[in-house]
């Protein structure tokens, strides 16, 4: 069956993007793999809160959104930081095609059971033979963190979250979460494998904080889900921390 890799892009390893990696995604459609992007772009939200002076605070790695906060959201990611990379993919040559939650339905969502987070919400549902045609095609669908409820009401989804529920409607076989560090920290060095049994541990002695909670969660619920491999680095070419099957013991 045709290989699926889903990479995801954290806003700050959107920026800096090197022929490395363009390189690598070549190789990969050359392969006959199918490549699909999810990208984040928390940053560029965070600078245009703080330029229209609205207050945004976040929880367990989750940023909490008003109304408010998610029209500034919706207009960050599909107006400024979705085209922006779309078009570098489409100046390194590839067929990106930019999609958000709303085209042909692609990312149904629900909100999360904690409420104080306001408009925030996890996938249910991918169009995945939406994806396929596009995939089939060559095409790499480039696509913004948001879903919309059954009542089409949008909400604010975590870009690990979005990637890891779209790597599972895919099955696919590798995701990326690519992000600013080199992949898990702890006092004794950077992590290459993180079993689940470690997990509840790592997260209660403090060791993973803020964003990379999100991640961890996301990660470990998609490999449970049937992804094979899950990698949290900074570099494409790298490892990083590697979440996949035979690490994943469930006791
Ligand atoms: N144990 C850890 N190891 C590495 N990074 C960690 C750890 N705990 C928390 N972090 C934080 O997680 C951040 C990555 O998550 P996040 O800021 O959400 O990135 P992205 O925008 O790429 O999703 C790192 O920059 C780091 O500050
Ligand atoms: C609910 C929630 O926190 N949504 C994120 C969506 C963007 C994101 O996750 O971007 P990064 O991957 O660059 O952090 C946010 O509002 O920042």
């Amino acid at each position: 069956m045709t290989e699926t890799i889903v990479v995801k892009l954290g806003g700050v390893a959107s920026d800096n993007l090197q022929p490395t990696f363009f390189e690598k995604i070549r190789q990969w459609q050359l392969a006959g793999k199918r490549v699909v992007i999810v990208h984040g772009g928390g940053h560029y939200i965070n600078t245009m809160l703080e330029r229209l002076d609205v207050v945004s605070t976040f929880h367990n790695g989750m940023r909490v959104t008003t109304k408010e906060t998610l029209d500034i959201v919706k207009m960050v990611l599909i107006g400024q930081v979705q085209p922006t990379i779309t078009s570098i993919f489409q100046e390194a040559g590839f067929a990106a095609v930019g999609l958000n939650a709303m085209d042909d339905r692609l990312l149904t969502a629900h909100s999360l059971k904690e409420t104080s987070l306001g408009y925030v919400g996890e996938v249910v549902s991918v169009n995945t033979d939406f994806l396929t045609q596009l995939l089939n095609n060559q095409q790499i669908p480039v696509i913004a963190p948001l879903g919309i409820t059954d009542d089409s009401q949008w909400l604010n989804v975590n870009a690990d979250q979005t990637a890891c529920a779209i790597a599972q409607s895919l099955q696919a076989d590798q995701l990326y979460l690519l992000t600013d560090v080199p992949g898990i920290k702890t006092e004794a060095g950077l992590l290459e494998t993180v079993k689940l049994a470690e997990v509840a541990d790592l997260k209660a002695t403090g060791v993973i904080k803020g964003g990379m909670l999100p991640k961890l969660n996301s990660a470990v619920t998609a490999v449970i889900a049937g992804v094979k491999q899950v990698h949290i680095t900074n570099q494409i070419n790298q490892a990083g921390t590697v979440i996949h099957h035979s690490e994943v013991l469930v006791s």
